[in-house]
């Protein structure tokens, strides 16, 4: 069992911590290969969550459900991300499955062995957080090897494991270096490292990259996945961005208000959100008006194929509207211009984005929509819009909208 003693070994990014689970957030980062359930001698099966309910009372004010009753299944080597707006509840799951929250109902079991009421230490989860929660008067080194050195691992086993960690996470050679000497994305790398010394079941990432910026974080979001395959890990990644879980994980859970609302491989999801909230909060919208013909939703700007889980929610007549996706309208000039389902509406605004012109156009019916264009184009005049039916989505009209 580690320990982050106040004033002296306590995480850089974690002064004073009002909430006692912060220590112990502090205590469990770098869990230690003893501290772990004792070894399994059945199949193994990896996490799995049944009806699990989080829930905050406090004094005088009504209780929030956090998390409302949820089924997960990570299997063993497998990555799941638990992707989902402000407030949704995936920290508190998260929390929940580490042992750092208590549960209201439910059970958390791992290789079929109900871990619900084992304290965090004991669990052999490892954490990681959005600060990293480094050791400020240990080095990069003593980080790393924190947890091997609690363990009782010997001095020279430990170094080569640390070396292994650090050479794994692109920081070959940076034993020595005192962790405040550091740029935010190296303390995240030696976080990442120090939370895969002890080799966890289990790996547990809350927001790891959210405190970096733009570049840096898609970089190291890249760099995840590859270590996280490469040490064959299994783990539960909690984050809002959604490139960051297509990127990193084998699937996505979806969480929306407490549950999930899906639970798919990310191509999957991305090319058939069950319903329209799941499609807004992926980045579809506006949402068109649609008429369902068979195995086709029809709208003003032409046919949209219904596809994947879609068919089976909607079955054959259910009322369905069509969310753009990004890139789904484009300006068509010139001979382009080949009438049909094509679109002339006036432009609302423009911008450059990420190398390419991008327009707001006024569609009819007043719904405001993105179009790609080709170069430039001026505020106020008309164009020709085209519907990519690939960049589009149809999805139920009833249901949660957003
Ligand atoms: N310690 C707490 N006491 C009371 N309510 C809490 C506590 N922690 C979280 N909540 C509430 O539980 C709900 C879920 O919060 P949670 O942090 O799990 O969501 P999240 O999806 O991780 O959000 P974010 O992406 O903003 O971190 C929210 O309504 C939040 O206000």
């Amino acid at each position: 069992m580690v320990s982050a003693r106040p004033g002296t070994d306590r995480p850089t990014s974690d002064p004073a911590p009002a909430d006692p689970a912060a220590d112990r957030v502090a205590a469990a980062a770098p869990s230690s290969p003893s501290a772990g359930p004792p070894p399994h001698d059945g199949p193994r099966t990896g996490l799995a969550v049944r009806g699990l309910v989080v829930r905050y009372e406090g004094p005088g004010r009504a209780g929030t459900t956090a998390v409302a009753g949820v089924d997960l299944d990570v299997g063993v080597g497998e990555v799941v991300a638990l992707l989902g707006p402000s407030g949704s509840g995936k920290s508190s799951l998260l929390r929940a499955v580490a042992g750092l929250e208590p549960v209201a109902a439910g059970a958390v079991t791992w290789d079929g062995r109900d871990v619900t009421g084992v304290p965090v230490h004991r669990r052999g989860f490892g954490l990681m957080f959005q600060d990293g929660q480094l050791f400020p008067h240990r080095s990069v080194a003593g980080n790393v090897g924190y947890g091997l050195a609690t363990a009782g691992l010997r001095r020279a086993a430990r170094d080569a494991r640390v070396a292994e960690l650090l050479e794994l996470v692109g920081l070959a050679g940076y034993g020595p270096r005192a962790v405040s000497t550091l740029s935010g994305g190296q303390a995240q790398r030696v976080a990442l490292a120090r939370s895969l010394a002890p080799a966890p079941q289990l790996l547990l990432l809350d927001e790891p990259l959210s405190a970096l910026d733009r570049g840096l974080r898609e970089r190291l979001t890249g760099e995840l996945h590859d270590i996280l395959r490469r040490t064959g890990t299994t783990a539960l990644y909690v984050t809002h961005d959604h490139d960051e879980a297509f990127t990193v994980a084998d699937r996505v859970a979806v969480m929306i208000d407490g549950r999930f609302a899906q639970v798919d491989r990310p191509g999957r999801l991305w090319r058939a959100p069950v319903d329209r909230a799941v499609a807004a909060f992926l980045g579809y919208g506006p949402f068109l008006p649609a008429e369902r013909r068979g195995d086709v939703a029809a709208t003003v700007l032409g046919e949209v194929p219904v596809r994947g889980k879609g068919r089976a929610v909607l079955g054959e007549s259910g009322a369905v509207v069509v969310g753009l996706g990004p890139g789904a309208l484009q300006v068509v000039t010139g001979e382009g211009w080949a009438g049909g389902h094509d679109l002339e509406v006036p432009v609302a605004a423009s911008r450059f984005v990420r190398g390419r012109t991008e327009v707001d156009v006024e569609l009819p019916g007043g719904l405001r929509a993105s179009a790609v264009a080709p170069g430039a184009v001026e505020v106020g005049s008309l164009v020709q819009v085209r519907l990519d039916p690939d960049g589009a989505v149809v999805v139920p009209a009833e249901g949660p909208a957003s």
